[in-house]
């Protein structure tokens, strides 16, 4: 049994009862760090079983599985490292390359191609019941791919070095990574289309 977290999320002044579904703990950590001041955050475990595609579809199935597991509005995101030498890859699938090889082996993917660029992705999708579709709303944060430095503890942060930054995700503050991530892009977007909707 994989373990995911609902969050349970409340925009006060619009009374928005929001679910976010995720089996990350560090990414619930950012979460609550990005959005702690105007969201309250709740979490319980569900299983969401993974799929295949291109970023936005599986995004959305993965909103509407968790939809249909919910029986009511829920957010799930889901998160991308892009290389441009292989047009994107690992991309959706960072998850599992991660695995097998280690952020070290990740990054020596890259050797054989000058170009070293990539982005980081989050892709947020909110399904409700008024809803055919979920929504998506989608942060980028470009940079470049290196060796692994700094703290191991989340991910490819540790060969993520956005652009403007001589630090690697994992070695800056989290403060700082929260400001110019690809999530805070994300969560933006959607806390947005919220305020003003
Ligand atoms: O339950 P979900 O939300 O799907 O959690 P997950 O860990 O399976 O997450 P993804 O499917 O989005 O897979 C993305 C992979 O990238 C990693 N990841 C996600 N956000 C990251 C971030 O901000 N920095 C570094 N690694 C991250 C994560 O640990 C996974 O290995
Ligand atoms: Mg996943």
């Amino acid at each position: 049994m994989r373990k995911v977290i609902y969050l349970y999320t409340k925009l006060a002044p619009k009374k928005h009862t929001i679910i976010l579904c995720t089996g990350n703990k560090n990414k619930l950590k950012e979460f609550i760090q990005i959005m702690g001041d105007q969201f309250h955050i709740d979490s319980e475990p569900v299983d969401l079983p993974e799929l295949q595609g291109p970023p936005l579809q599986i995004a959305k199935e993965k909103a509407l599985l968790a939809y249909e597991k919910m029986g009511k509005a829920c957010v799930t995101e889901d998160t991308s490292l892009c290389f441009n030498a292989l047009n994107g890859m690992p991309g959706p699938y960072v998850k599992w390359f991660l695995d097998a090889a280690g952020p070290e082996g990740l990054s020596k993917m890259l050797d054989g191609f000058e170009d070293k660029t990539g982005y980081a992705q989050c892709i947020l999708s909110y399904m409700g019941p008024e809803l055919k579709e979920p929504l998506q709303f989608v942060g980028q944060t470009q940079g470049v791919i290196v060796r692994p430095r700094g703290p191991r503890n989340f991910g490819w942060d540790p060969i993520f070095q956005p652009d403007g930054y001589t630090d690697t995700y994992a070695e800056m503050d989290k403060d700082v990574k929260n400001k110019i991530s690809h999530r805070l892009k994300a969560i933006q977007k959607f806390i947005d289309h919220f305020l003003v909707n």
